[in-house]
């Protein structure tokens, strides 16, 4: 279990981490979430240890990380895939990490083999690719068989295989009963192996649900209308309480009222239907929707 209380860090005038108070539970794949910027980064370097909180607490099974001795049995990281020594084989620089930490070489071909990196083993780190350096580093984060997993943006560089197998390893290692904590900026990688969400914004807790619960609250139906004379049916559906917002000169998106609904009152008006289409917004349009005040930099005419 991670628990933060109150944590924050500030970096001069910048607030990185804004008074977390949070706690991710073993047994899930919790999918945390937030634009560029928002301070995930920040969050895990100090559940880790790394970085110094400013105020309040990150604790890793309810004591502090820094001092948990011997901490990749108790907390395995994949922080930055690119933060290895080039120069090294894959197989040695798991073995300098298993002694530092009191951990059985055997383990390294264990590891190894669990990523797929048995046969690049003894080739230079220098020459792997992006997506087998995040296989190393997930590699690396397994070795001390910890209760307690956290990964920050461990999809980027990934081929779709990849993408399919660290989905299902996530499962798997919460299945286990540990507490898997996914960092990323991005819903559509996560609803498909998370099962609980921490969503920030400008360091601030911005939601912490289950994905089941997001899902119910975020999915809003609505209804694309297409009709010569859109004036009309806005009055009519306004009267009828729908919500209706202008998306073309000849479409209106309708929330509020089924396409039943307003395929009737289109007929008691005479007006012909040129498209009627219900859709529900994706998770990652309602993350978009939820986290739009904090993205550090807008691009378009949005903002
Ligand atoms: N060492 C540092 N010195 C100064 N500012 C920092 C430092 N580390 C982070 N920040 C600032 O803190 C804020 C949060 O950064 P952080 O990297 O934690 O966000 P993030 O959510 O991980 O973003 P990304 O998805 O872009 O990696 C940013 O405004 C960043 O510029």
């Amino acid at each position: 279990m991670i628990e933060l209380t109150g944590l924050t860090r500030r970096y001069g005038r910048t607030t990185a981490v804004d008074d977390l108070t949070l706690t991710v539970h073993p047994g899930h794949v919790t999918g945390f979430l937030g634009p560029n910027g928002a301070g995930k980064s920040t969050t895990l370097r100090m559940v880790l240890g790394l970085t110094t909180p400013t105020s309040g607490t990150a604790t890793v099974g309810g004591v502090r990380f820094r001092d948990l001795p011997r901490g990749l049995r108790h907390a395995g990281a994949l922080l930055d895939a690119g933060d290895v020594h080039g120069g090294r084989s894959a197989r040695a620089h798991l073995a300098a990490l298993a002694r530092g930490n009191g951990i059985g070489v055997a383990r390294v071909d264990e590891v190894l083999g669990q990523v797929g990196l048995d046969r690049a083993a003894t080739r230079r780190i220098g020459g792997y690719s992006l997506g087998m350096r995040q296989r190393l580093g997930i590699a690396g984060a397994l070795l001390g068989d910890p209760p307690v997993l956290l990964f920050d943006e461990p999809f980027n560089g990934l081929d779709p295989e990849g993408v399919r197998w660290v989905r299902g390893l996530f499962r798997q290692l919460a299945a286990e009963g540990r507490t898997v904590f996914v960092s990323s900026h991005l819903m559509g990688e996560m609803e498909h192996c998370a099962d609980r969400l921490v969503v920030i914004g400008r360091g601030r807790l911005i939601a912490e649900e289950s994905l089941a619960e997001f899902a119910a609250r975020a999915g809003q139906t609505e209804v694309v209308v297409r009709t010569p004379d859109p004036t009309v049916l806005v009055a009519a559906l306004t009267t009828a309480g729908a919500t209706v917002r202008s998306v073309a000169d000849d479409a209106l998106a309708v929330t509020g009222v089924t396409g039943e609904r307003i395929a009737d009152l289109a007929l008691e008006l005479r007006l012909p239907l040129y498209q009627l289409t219900t859709r529900t917004a994706s998770l990652e349009e309602a993350f978009m929707a939820l986290t739009a005040a904090d993205v550090e930099y807008a691009t378009g005419e949005d903002r």
